[in-house]
């Protein structure tokens, strides 16, 4: 299988992230990319190719302009301001306030946001427009005659709305993907989330539309992030209704039951008969993940993957979580490889 990789996504390299009340060493740190690279080498899984550029256009397939016009200039509206630190927002329109787009740097950081955790600093932009490049060119590959291709995208993308950045995301690049299979005449495109944490950003780009379905299997929402999206009744609304499924699970969950999801989800999608797959590969699902609760381990992900393979569709794996950096390697590849049959 071939990986998608770009150096550019060291370009993302804040020195914060806002965590019980301190600023920390971000968990979505540049090692974890490196360390999955070193493992596809390690494994010669197969080639491993730089993104083409494909501009802003398939981005904004997904994301609206005025939010991509803020991610183009938030560092340095930021740094205009002079404020003395990385851009974290710190301010939104709560209940009975109003959703309009303020002209201050600190309300519009407000404005595109959903949560405090996803500092900004100089560079991010870049990352986030190459990671979106990554998933394109793997999207390409695939529909160039590939089975599947791995995006080894960093930053991560699936909790990016339309216009809100968070959770370490800022383009949506499933969603990215799932757009662009069906810009190029798929018909149907499923995406399935099993990163630990709810797929808020796609199940939302998504949500009233019945040609993408959106899956994820997650922690319960009502004891993690996202906290506010993600329960078992958001099923779609209007078209979409039916075409979205959030499968839900306590703390300590095994893969012994979390694979009775992927049972589910892999019925849906069957049921569904999409043309193609997208799925937002996170492994914040793992044992040691220290800032998840599941008890998945490192052979699961080769079990997971094998699974995924069965459902005889063409896949794009777009990278999201998983932050025991010493492990994400093993755990991120091993999908791949049980994908291709090790097992
Ligand atoms: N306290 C912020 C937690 C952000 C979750 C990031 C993630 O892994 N999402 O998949
Ligand atoms: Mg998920
Ligand atoms: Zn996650």
């Amino acid at each position: 299988m071939k990986t998608v990789f770009s150096p550019l996504h060291s370009r993302r390299q804040v020195k914060t992230e806002l965590d019980g009340g301190l600023l920390i060493e971000p968990h979505e740190k540049p090692s974890r990319a490196e360390t999955i690279l070193a493992r596809v080498k390690d494994q010669a899984l197969g080639d491993i190719v730089e993104p083409e550029e494909f501009g802003l256009e398939p981005v904004k397939r997904v994301h609206t302009d005025d939010y991509v016009s803020f991610l183009e200039t938030c560092w340095q509206d930021w740094v205009a301001e002079g404020k003395p630190g990385e851009a974290i927002p710190a301010v939104w329109a709560g209940r009975g306030m109003r959703h309009r787009i303020p002209k201050d740097i600190d309300g519009r950081l407000g404005y595109y946001s959903f949560a405090a955790e996803t500092s900004i600093s100089d560079g991010t932009w870049e990352a986030a427009r190459a990671s979106a490049n990554v998933a394109l060119t793997a999207q390409k590959l695939v529909t160039s005659g590939e089975r599947a291709a791995f995006a080894l995208c960093r930053p991560p993308g699936h909790h990016a709305h339309a216009d809100l950045f968070g959770g370490y995301c800022f383009f949506n690049n499933a969603a990215i993907t799932a757009q662009a299979f069906r810009d190029q005449g798929c018909e149907k495109v499923a995406v399935l989330d099993v990163d630990f944490h709810h797929g808020n950003g796609t199940q939302a780009i998504f949500y009233d539309r019945s040609d993408v379905l959106t899956i994820s299997l997650h922690g319960d929402p009502d004891l993690v992030f996202p906290h506010f999206l993600g329960f078992e009744d958001e099923t779609g609304e209007g078209q979409g209704e039916g075409f979205n499924l959030n499968i839900v699970y306590p703390p300590k969950t095994p893969y012994s039951v979390w694979s009775e999801g992927l049972e589910r989800a892999c019925q849906r999608i069957a049921e569904f008969k999409p043309d193609a797959l997208v799925v937002a590969l996170g492994v914040d699902t793992f044992e040691d993940d220290p800032i998840s609760f599941f008890k998945l381990k490192s052979e699961d992900y080769l079990s997971l993957g094998k699974r995924l393979e069965q459902l005889g569709l063409p896949t794009v794996f777009t990278m999201e979580g998983g932050y025991d950096v010493d492990a994400i390697g093993v755990n991120a590849v091993n999908v791949m490889q049980g994908f291709e049959g090790k097992a």
